[in-house]
């Protein structure tokens, strides 16, 4: 009997693992189906502010299989009966997810100062629903087709909500037309560059010759050039700090060292090219996009005149460079260096102007962590400190609660934050809420205030070096949705990552994509976002209160 049970030991083995890893198998699967946190694919959602192309409606949106099928006014859809749940939001607001067109989250290959999953988990709290990655700060640096394999195969399975990649052009792709079609074919976006160094050793910095030859590419993609657009100028102040003859934790020595000359001799450089791109131009089909505009003076003057000649040419700007000044950033405080840096009050009140009136096009977070050692926020060493402001979480209630002063509308918000960054990245089925586009939806409390501490869930991965750490915003995110599951629920997201890698696929002779055009005038030439009712059948309604 004994001899029987060992020799029954390893079968009896064989048959437990087996069903563990059933089991295992079927659960895995199973977590890979829950991605919403609410059990339905056809669903109304409803409220008394909902923010269309039209302007703000009271009304009704319905969402089946991911997508916006119906929009009803409120006094059209109480007449109806209902066949599905409804999600009733009250007086929330129901506008398009954020689109974030420009943040580092440095998967794969450093992870330790964010990755996919805390970024786009932070990404889903903040209103986000899509956003697109920059090609540096992860390793190595997206700059081919293998890169850009790598970038994909990391997001796989870890991104809660959807996320697009930019490619890299540096010195030694941009002369090679053949790599930069094979990682535009791959699926990059649009292409981006540094003009002064990036920081990140593989990915060194291009002059105007390379950006002529990556524009000349793109245009036949029409895809856009991203450019951070400072050249380094010695100036007598510059050399000052960089002999360091300054004090090294002061902010005033920081902002020495970056003054908006640099800003102003690469825009400067950069329109001489972009002047090809008007109708008729040699270089037609083909956009430059300028990130993470700092300066307001001569840099922005510049882009006016340009825009203002034909020149196809956009310009982001970040909330930091709307909500702090430099004045009020306290000397050793690292939390606050970028690149380019926050400049004084009267420059803040200038951008905030230029947004208000268009010159302006659009918001992006630069999301660009590190880990907190490199901050070196003990030391406070404002030139040796990594640059770059942590805040992807924040932007949405950042740019509204600084935004009350300029009396900023949910429409702005929501042209800066989803429809002209969608147009950016060619997202034609994202960035409004209309028929036949993705439920790609934020629902959010404007007039709720609270304060960024401990007991606020944070969820990017370093919470400790974010300057926005310790204000009182107003405007909570009740929820997100992406492709019309519910990511995030105020206090926790979805248990499945089933946000998707967004690979561009138009080939450079195909017809069916549109050109970048980003107008100034609100639904300007748009044929979507009829109001439309679809409703039908009759049925209970199930009405769930937040
Ligand atoms: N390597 C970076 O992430 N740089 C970033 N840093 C900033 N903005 O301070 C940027 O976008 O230039
Ligand atoms: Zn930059
Ligand atoms: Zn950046």
């Amino acid at each position: 009997m004994e001899n029987l049970q060992w020799r029954l030991f390893p079968v009896l083995t064989l048959v437990a693992s087996f069903l563990f890893l059933l089991y295992f198998r079927e659960s895995s699967e199973l977590s890979q189906s829950v991605c919403s946190l609410l059990p339905y694919d056809h669903y109304w959602m409803t409220g008394e502010r909902v923010v269309t192309p039209q302007g703000v409606i009271s009304g009704a949106v319905e969402i089946k299989d991911g997508n916006i099928i119906s929009i009803v006014k409120t006094e059209d859809w109480r007449k109806k009966s209902k066949t599905v749940p409804v999600i009733d939001y009250g007086e929330a607001v129901i506008m398009p997810g954020l689109i974030d067109v420009h943040s580092h989250l440095d998967d794969p290959g450093r992870v330790e100062w964010e990755g996919f999953p805390s970024g786009t988990r932070a990404a889903a709290a903040g209103g986000i629903t899509t956003l697109i990655d920059m090609p540096l700060n992860s390793y190595p640096s997206t700059i081919s087709t293998e890169t850009l394999k790598l970038k994909i195969e990391a997001a796989k399975k870890n991104i809660y909500v959807d996320v697009g990649f930019w490619g890299g052009l540096v010195p030694e792709n941009a002369f090679n037309a053949t790599a930069l079609e094979a990682l535009l074919n791959a699926g990059a976006l649009g292409l981006k560059s540094f003009m002064c160094p990036s920081g990140i050793n593989d990915f060194p910095m291009t002059n105007a010759s390379h950006i002529k030859e990556g524009l000349s590419v793109l245009a036949r993609y029409k895809r856009p050039l991203l450019v951070h657009a400072e050249i380094q100028q010695d100036s007598e102040s510059h050399l000052e700090v960089a002999h360091g003859k300054n004090d090294a934790r002061s902010y005033s020595t920081y902002l020495k060292s970056r003054p908006p000359s640099w800003e102003e001799a690469a825009i400067r450089e950069l329109l001489t090219i972009t002047k090809d791109t008007r109708s008729g131009g040699p270089a037609e089909g083909a956009h430059l996009h300028i990130v993470h505009l700092s300066d307001a003076s001569s840099s922005l003057d510049l882009i006016k005149e340009a825009r203002n000649n034909g020149d196809s040419i956009t310009v982001e700007t970040c909330p930091h460079y709307l909500a702090f000044s430099a004045e009020e950033i306290p000397d050793g405080d690292t939390r606050f260096k970028c690149a380019p840096p926050i400049r004084d009050g009267a420059n803040r009140e200038k951008l905030w102007e230029a947004l208000m009136e268009g010159q302006i096009d659009m918001l992006s977070s630069d999301h660009s962590p590190t880990e907190p050692e490199l901050k070196l926020l003990n030391d406070g060493d404002f030139l040796r400190a990594w640059g770059g402001i942590s805040s992807l979480q924040f932007v949405l209630p950042v740019t509204w609660s600084y935004g009350q002063k300029y009396g900023v509308t949910l429409e702005q918000l929501a042209s800066w934050w989803s429809e002209r960054p969608a147009k950016l990245a060619a997202q034609h089925s994202k960035g409004t809420i209309a028929i036949g586009n993705h439920a790609d939806i934020v629902v959010w409390e404007p007039e709720m205030e609270f304060d960024l501490n401990d007991d606020h869930p944070i969820y990017i991965k370093h919470p400790q070096i974010s300057a926005y750490l310790g204000r009182r915003l107003s405007g909570k995110v009740l929820g997100t949705f992406v492709r019309g599951n519910l990511v995030y629920k105020e206090g926790g997201h979805a248990p499945a990552a089933c946000g998707v890698p967004i690979l561009a696929k138009t080939s450079p002779r195909s017809k069916s994509k549109l050109p970048i055009t980003i107008t100034n005038k609100r639904n300007g030439g748009r044929g979507r976002g009829r109001l439309n009712d679809i409703m039908k059948s009759e049925v209970k309604i199930i009405t769930i209160q937040y």
